[in-house]
């Protein structure tokens, strides 16, 4: 598959809206060619006047206001259409980027891709207008008067002609030189955009950490170095893109095309090849011949910018969609198998490497290992946050790739640290987890997670809003939050990260209870830093550098005497039981 050109996403993006931008460009095209009709009304009367017929003027009068009225007739109708349009695609190409978001994989959204898709749907659509509403119509615009000069002036005299228009190929070339380092400086700018985008949002996710820690850390750092640095690719952008519009400003000033044309003409007329009376359309007309030009100069840079957002936004809807079933199948059991599962993301060196493993329906699984050894990303496959490149996730013995991708992530709960609130109340946040739970199911879910107390002391109780952030929640209040979800939710697999249980010390003991409650005859796996937590589970699977590399129970690790047992001493001093 040939990846798309630019021109190939503009037009697919803008297809939904393609008839009105051509009508709006037929519009202006024929405005501003109406717009030469003024100054030839203007040198005709003068001709006339001169020549003692000023009878006939009235009629040049009134061609030249019918000119104006069409220009300003047709430039504002060509306007509106365009902007109606814009307006329309704008909406739609926002519906289709949530669509579109809504069918890639999970596991996009945590690297880069919440902040394209913030940078897509907010700036990039909104900077498409200019693509949209005005480029067309600047394009028409700087042909039609041009075109329709040539087409007159030739009338009187050619020679003028060139002259006058001579102007405007050496203007072009010294516009582009000017402007030719202008699409590097404003791919570099779109890029600390998103830069910033990412930092933006890795910082506001960490705000409760970092206050926590009355630091600034990482991540402020990282978000102030985006900061800085879009600094200073504004400034080189803005000082060249100055640079080039000053060129442009001075050579297409009428002040430069009067001193030509009236140059020219005057050494024409004193060598007898032109009629003084034939010299004043040229001035009136070369004059205004750069005023639409110049607008399309002027709005290249919109364009430019303009283009590039929507590349971005080609891009972005451009992300594989996670592949769906062509049948899809409703799982039957709830045991879980990995096999022979490899998985990189992106280009990067493999993160799991040919892991297998069996989790019977209703047994606990503990994963542990070093940090980076694996364990989250392997509990992301099985609700297919990404598939893997190699090897099998299956749920009941289906391969969760022909699960209905909607009921797969019915059939599993994730209780994670990072698993955030929506901007809405209390009560409809727990009830993301089973949308047609009653209020009486989701205070029994609440009370099961030892929280409903808590959410009525808050000022509106269950109806209370929630930041996405968790705002008014203390941490203890939201990991149970999001455990009454999990209970409400009512489903069969639960994956866990055991950090969940214990980053609230206050709260252990309820987060515990409730916990037991959610994990109870269910098909657990839980990702363990303590060990002495997971003595209990039915295996323990040892990651390390994406393998396997024991398994079995906590005894029999023990026994083993390798990686496990070298991690639980170390965690627990020198007993060799618990
Ligand atoms: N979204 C992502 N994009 C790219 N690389 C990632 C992504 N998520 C994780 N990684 C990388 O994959 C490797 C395994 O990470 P993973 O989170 O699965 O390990 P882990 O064992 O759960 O670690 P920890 O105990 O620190 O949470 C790490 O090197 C990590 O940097």
């Amino acid at each position: 598959m040939t990846a798309p050109t630019a021109a190939t996403r503009i037009g697919d993006l803008t297809r939904p809206v393609r008839g009105r931008l051509w009508a709006g460009t037929a519009l202006a095209f024929i405005a501003s060619a109406a717009g030469l009709l003024p100054y030839a009304a203007i040198a005709e009367i003068a001709a006339l006047l001169l020549d003692g017929n000023g009878s006939q003027a009235w009629a040049w009068a009134f061609i030249g206001a019918a000119g104006v009225a069409v220009r300003l007739g047709l430039g504002v109708t060509a306007a509106l259409i365009t902007h109606y349009a814009d307006a329309d695609l704008q909406r739609h190409l926002r519906l289709r980027l949530a669509r579109h978001a809504a069918s890639v994989p999970l596991g996009w959204f945590g690297g880069r891709g919440s902040g394209e898709l913030k940078k897509a749907v907010d700036d990039d659509v909104e900077d498409m207008h200019h693509l949209v509403a005005h480029a067309s119509l600047d394009i028409a615009g700087a042909l039609g008067l041009p075109l329709a000069a040539i087409a007159y002036l030739a009338a009187v005299d050619w020679r003028m002609t060139l002259v006058t228009l001579a102007l405007l190929p050496i203007a072009t070339y010294t516009i582009q030189r000017a402007h030719r380092t202008l699409p590097d400086r404003m791919a570099e700018l779109t890029a600390a955009q998103l830069r910033i985008n990412n930092a933006v949002i890795e910082y506001v996710d960490g705000i409760q950490v970092v206050k926590a820690y009355g630091r600034r850390g990482r991540r402020y750092r990282r978000f102030a170095e985006a900061v800085d640095d879009f600094g200073d690719t504004l400034a080189r952008w803005t000082a060249e893109a100055g640079r080039a519009m000053f060129a442009s400003l001075a050579i297409l000033s009428p002040a430069a095309v009067l001193l030509v044309v009236a140059g020219t003409g005057t050494g024409m007329i004193a060598a007898g090849w032109l009629a003084p009376v034939d010299l004043l359309p040229f001035l009136l007309v070369g004059v205004g011949l750069p005023a639409p030009y110049m607008t399309l100069l002027q709005s290249t840079q919109l364009l430019r910018k303009a283009q590039n957002a929507a590349a971005h936004v080609g891009q972005v809807l451009a992300v594989p969609p996670l592949p769906a079933p062509a049948a899809a199948r409703t799982p039957q059991a709830f045991d879980l198998a990995f096999e022979d599962v490899s998985f990189a993301y992106d280009d990067d060196a493999p993160v799991l490497r040919g892991v297998s493993a069996r989790c019977p329906a209703g047994s606990t699984t503990a994963l542990v290992g070093p940090s980076g050894s694996g364990k989250t990303t392997l509990v992301r496959l099985i609700p297919r946050f990404f598939d893997p490149d190699a090897g099998t996730v299956r749920i009941g013995g289906t391969d969760v790739r022909d699960l209905d991708p909607a009921t797969l992530l019915r059939s599993v709960a994730i209780v994670f640290q990072d698993v955030t609130l929506i901007r809405d109340t209390i009560r409809e946040n727990l009830r993301l987890g089973d949308p047609d739970a009653s209020d009486a199911d989701v205070e029994a879910a609440a009370r099961a997670a030892h929280l409903h107390e808590a959410i009525l002391a808050l000022p509106d109780g269950y109806d209370t809003v929630v930041e996405a952030h968790g705002g008014a929640l203390s941490g203890g209040q939201r990991q149970r939050l999001t455990i009454a979800r999990a209970l409400l939710q009512d489903a069969p697999i639960v994956l866990l990260d055991e950090a969940t249980a214990h980053i609230d010390p206050e709260n252990e003991a309820a987060v515990r209870a409730s916990l037991a409650r959610l994990t109870e005859g269910r098909t657990v796996i839980v990702i363990a830093h303590r060990l002495h937590t997971i003595t209990e589970a039915d295996q323990i699977l040892v990651l390390d550098s994406g393998r396997v590399a024991e398994s079995g129970t906590h005894e029999r690790l023990l026994a083993a005497d390798g990686a496990y047992a070298r991690a639980w001493r170390s965690q627990h001093g020198t007993e060799t039981d618990r």
